[in-house]
């Protein structure tokens, strides 16, 4: 006889990790590009943009200020569920916080990625660091479900068109209706964005995620018209990654006559150091030399309905409801104990040979 499945007992809420101090930097890289062929000149570069901002990302305060909204939101909601905190790359490490909820008691819980997307490091790369983890505790560790993309879920859109419309008053009044809608999200190997998928859809799972969900910011905000580029591509340059760069594009922009721009990193959730670094420095500079008006869209983390999101998708396993969505493209992400959560879903990407 199978056993009756336990019910779910807590969420962790499982992010990147970013360092907390300028001693952190180094071995956060590396953790991060371990074996994946990041050359020494890229790192040198990332490291300085920490060490700019005095060697802290504001990633993991971030992630406790979402934790401390939810544990607010699920006791008012009535949702009895204590809530975890683990990271991929920096402290609290995924491996000593299921270690933590093993010696507290917790059997069976539910994972929230902060991140919206299929394909490797948004899906498949949490798989493994949840297996990674669960192995590293041994027979007793909990068993950890993963919860959906939720790339097309219409509180996170509402939130993102929302922080769109803020963003474009916040432009000169004459620059304001002309300016273009630009959203960005962080770059990967076109080669591991082919394989995320259903081969049958035609892989590429990630850039058609985030291609819809602009689309469908867009149209949310009354500017169907829009562009889709890419930030903060890593690896060695002869390797290709998605394509435009927000940098090169505001170029573009610039030599069609285009004065102002509404950057919208709908790719993250949080203010981390690839937005103020990427966007609110290195584009905002450029933008400035070209002398382009240019406004950056908050990211949708710090919007109630974000927190009321999160507690929808605990609820659909809790309920085994069917998904709110307003997108087309597959919707996976749910595997349990690192299972992948479809056949198809993010393969790993083939890496280079050394
Ligand atoms: C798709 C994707 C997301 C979005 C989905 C999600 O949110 O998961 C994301 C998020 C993030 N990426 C981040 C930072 C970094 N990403 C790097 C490197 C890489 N990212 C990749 C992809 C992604 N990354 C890839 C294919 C690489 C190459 C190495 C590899 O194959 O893994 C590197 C190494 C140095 C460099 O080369 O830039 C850093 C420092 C931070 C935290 C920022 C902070 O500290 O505040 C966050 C949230
Ligand atoms: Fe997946």
């Amino acid at each position: 006889m199978t056993p009756t499945p336990e019910p779910y007992d807590a969420l962790l809420v499982l992010s990147f990790g970013g360092p907390e101090g300028p001693d952190d930097v180094r071995p956060f890289l590396e953790n991060v590009t371990r074996g994946r062929g990041v050359p020494p000149e890229r790192l040198d570069e990332v490291a300085e943009h920490y060490l700019h901002f005095g060697g802290v990302s504001p990633i993991n305060a971030l992630n406790r200020d979402l934790i401390a909204r939810l544990e607010k939101d699920f006791a008012a909601a009535g949702l009895d569920l204590p809530i975890y905190f683990g990271n991929r790359n920096w402290h609290p490490m995924i491996e000593d916080t299921v270690a933590a909820m093993r010696g507290d008691g917790v059997r069976n819980a539910l994972v929230f990625p902060t991140s919206a997307w299929g394909g490797y490091s948004g899906c498949r790369q949490y798989h493994e660091d949840i297996a990674r983890a669960r192995a590293a505790v041994g027979d007793d560790a909990p068993a950890l479900t993963k919860l959906r993309h939720f790339y097309d879920h219409p509180l996170f859109l509402t939130a993102v068109a929302d922080a769109v419309a803020a963003a474009r008053a916040q432009l000169p009044a004459d620059r304001r209706d002309a300016a273009r809608l630009v959203f960005t999200a962080h770059s990967v190997p076109t080669a591991a964005d082919a394989t995320g998928g259903p081969p049958d859809r035609g892989g590429h799972l990630y850039s058609r995620q985030v291609a819809e969900a602009a689309r469908l910011v867009a149209a949310a905000t009354g500017t169907p018209d829009h562009d889709l580029v890419w930030q903060s591509r890593s690896g060695p340059p002869q390797v290709p990654w998605l394509e435009p760069d927000i940098v090169d594009h505001l170029d573009a922009l610039h030599a069609r006559g285009v004065d102002a721009v509404v950057v919208v990193p709908v790719g993250f959730v949080s203010d981390h150091l690839e937005v103020v670094w990427d966007l609110d420095t290195e584009a905002r500079d450029r933008a400035a030399e070209l002398g382009m008006a240019f406004v950056r869209a908050a990211t949708a983390g710090t919007d109630p309905r974000f927190v009321q999101m999160v507690r929808e998708l605990v609820r659909e396993r809790l309920d085994g409801a069917a998904p709110v969505r307003r997108g087309t493209e597959p919707l996976l992400g749910v595997g349990c104990n690192g299972e992948l959560c479809a056949p198809e879903c993010c393969r790993p990407p083939a890496r280079p040979r050394r």
